[in-house]
């Protein structure tokens, strides 16, 4: 149910070149949440004309611009886990396609999958726990126009993005932590259909946290949108009379120490994996180190004052 308009004008715009929405598009230091989210439609439409795949999947214009708006609709609106969130998820993924060189060690359908299962993988979240339903399945199916798609893969591309998506589950992410080492100390063998699905994992999953990839100002205001969407999960479960985990609990929440956890448990490891296998994520991993540096110097700055409490979002610099 998008507007007729927003899909002829979105059918006929010409598709400026990456480098036209930022010089430093491409670059890894890039903050991608500086465009505008009205530019971000086109940003994708850029996206996918210069990954090649409007010509190698031979997309209808219309239908991509069906495709991207479904999509934006398919987001609602909390702090963190909307459209801006997806869009950046994706905008990383391009990134790394260009930036590790990524048609080497994966099928281009298996790249076109992936991102598109960015663009797609929060959709419907409600800011408690993702319900990525088979919402995926009916966006999709705007991308492949009905009459005569070339696109007989459909099947393989959702089935793809079925375990792509998964990846972006905590638990799940746990369970093949020891693969994902054991194929980074290896190396990486692309001959092998299970290193090509845990690396699918990784870099999704290393798409999924690539806010705290970008320069500090970046990091430090989306941890003020995460909190804000945990710390409303809490208020919602004491509203009926549950106890909040410490982190979704506003009263209790120690910021920075919980982010410095986050990026030494979960985050750091994830770059550190994808820097074994492409030397180029090695200036990736630096950043999100740095990141965790800031906060320690943050959570010490408090520390020294004591008194202050460690819920002011206001950080000093
Ligand atoms: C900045 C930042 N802080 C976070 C702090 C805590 C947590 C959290 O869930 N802690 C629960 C305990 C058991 C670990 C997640 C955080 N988080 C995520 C995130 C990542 C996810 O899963 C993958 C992508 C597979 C890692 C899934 C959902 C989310 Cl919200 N994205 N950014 C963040
Ligand atoms: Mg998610
Ligand atoms: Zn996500």
């Amino acid at each position: 149910k998008v507007s007729p308009d927003d899909v002829q004008s979105l059918s006929q715009c010409d598709i400026p070149h990456p480098r036209m929405l930022d010089a430093d598009f491409i670059q890894f230091s890039y903050a991608p949440r500086s465009l505008h989210e009205d530019k971000t439609l086109l940003g994708c439409l850029s996206m996918f004309e210069d990954l090649n795949f409007i010509s190698r999947w031979r997309i209808r214009r219309d239908s991509l611009a069906r495709f991207v708006l479904m999509v934006k609709k398919g987001y609602r609106n909390p702090p963190y886990h909307n459209w801006m969130h997806a869009y950046t998820v994706a905008q990383f993924c391009y990134q790394l396609i260009k930036n590790l060189k990524l048609e080497e060690s994966l099928d281009d359908i298996e790249l076109f999958a992936l991102f598109v299962s960015c663009l797609c993988h929060d959709i419907d979240h409600r800011g408690t726990n993702n319900s990525f339903q088979n919402a995926s399945k009916s966006v999709l199916a705007a991308l492949y126009s009905s009459e005569g798609s070339v696109l007989e893969d459909y099947q393989q591309v959702l089935d793809l993005m079925r375990d792509i998506v998964l990846a972006t589950d905590l638990a799940h992410h746990f369970k093949i932590l020891k693969q994902l080492r054991e194929m980074a100390e290896r190396g990486y063998d692309k001959s092998s259909l299970k290193d090509r699905k845990n690396l699918l994992c990784l870099l999704m999953t290393s798409c999924d946290l690539s806010d705290q990839t970008r320069p500090w100002d970046n990091t430090k205001k989306v941890a003020a949108l995460i909190y804000k969407e945990f710390f409303s999960q809490g208020d919602m479960e004491k509203s009926k009379g549950l106890q909040p985990i410490d982190m979704m609990d506003r009263e209790r929440a120690q910021i920075p120490a919980l982010q410095i956890g986050f990026l030494d448990h979960v985050a750091l490891p994830v770059y550190k994996l994808l820097g074994m296998m492409f030397e180029p994520a090695h200036e990736v991993a630096d950043r999100v180190n740095d990141n965790k540096n800031h906060w320690e110097k943050i959570s010490n700055l408090i520390k020294l004052k004591r008194g202050g409490s460690q819920v002011r979002m206001t950080f000093e610099e």
